[in-house]
């Protein structure tokens, strides 16, 4: 990866730190990925840095956690989140997400349905022209159980699924890859989703689904850097 997308993504990482972090926050959801780093690395800086606990979403957001000499605490402790920060893999043109792609969509959406703030940080690849599934071609991303998988794939391709993959660990794993909740991944390609909303509603109500990486109606705010360092802002 290019230095020059780096550069985006810490720009739109610290943009979307300064114009959003609330002054009195007690307590701060970090999501997981590569943009996400450069989150926790700003709220790392930050002066009152041991007045709030960050939630993670998973075990890299744990150590981005630890890493940054932030506080950690649990969702169990904290159930309601004041505000959140995460990547994504692509958005809508009305704010909507797919997430997923680095197997985290779980408890990232449990943190982020937690919050009364969710802001999204990613690089211009990311914004799709319209609809999902036009800038991210691997599909959706579903956490399953894991002996529900051929079941849920057969229902997925009832559903209207052109390809469904059980996500593979590739060189560095034999074997399908093992989500922080013990789960499986599948990536369900549905093309283009004109109606993200009811698709998360179906794939849902599937038994063995976990959760799905459709992020509907869930982001506040999303800022998008380029290589330039330029960052734009999607509001819905
Ligand atoms: O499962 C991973 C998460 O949903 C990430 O937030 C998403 O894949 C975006 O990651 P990145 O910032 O590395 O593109």
């Amino acid at each position: 990866m290019s230095s020059g997308i780096e550069h985006a993504k810490r720009m739109a990482a610290y943009k979307a730190v300064d114009a959003n972090f609330p002054p009195h926050a007690k307590v701060v959801g970090i999501g997981s990925g590569s943009t996400v780093v450069y989150v926790a690395e700003r709220i790392g800086q930050l002066k009152n840095k041991h007045d709030f606990v960050c939630i993670s979403t998973g075990f890299q957001s744990k150590q981005l956690i630890i890493d940054n000499g932030l506080t950690l605490g649990a969702i169990e402790q904290f159930p309601k989140v004041d505000i959140a920060f995460d990547g994504a893999d692509e958005v809508d043109t009305n704010l909507n997400l797919i997430k997923g792609g680095g197997a985290c969509l779980f408890q990232e959406k449990l943190v982020a349905s937690s919050a009364d703030k969710f802001i999204v940080v990613a690089d211009t690849r990311k914004k799709s022209p319209s609809d999902l599934g036009i800038a991210w071609r691997k599909g959706v991303p579903i956490e399953v159980v894991p002996n529900s998988y051929a079941v849920v794939t057969r229902q997925l391709k009832e559903l209207g699924a052109k390809s469904v993959v059980l996500r593979q660990g590739g060189g560095a794993k034999a074997g399908p890859v093992v989500t922080d909740n013990n789960n499986f991944l599948i990536d369900a390609d549905f093309g283009s989703i004109s109606d993200p909303g009811s698709l998360h509603q179906q794939i849902k109500l599937l038994v063995g689904v976990v959760e799905t990486g459709l992020f509907v109606d869930m982001a506040h705010t999303a800022y998008f850097g380029d290589e330039s360092g330029e960052v734009s802002e999607q509001l819905r």
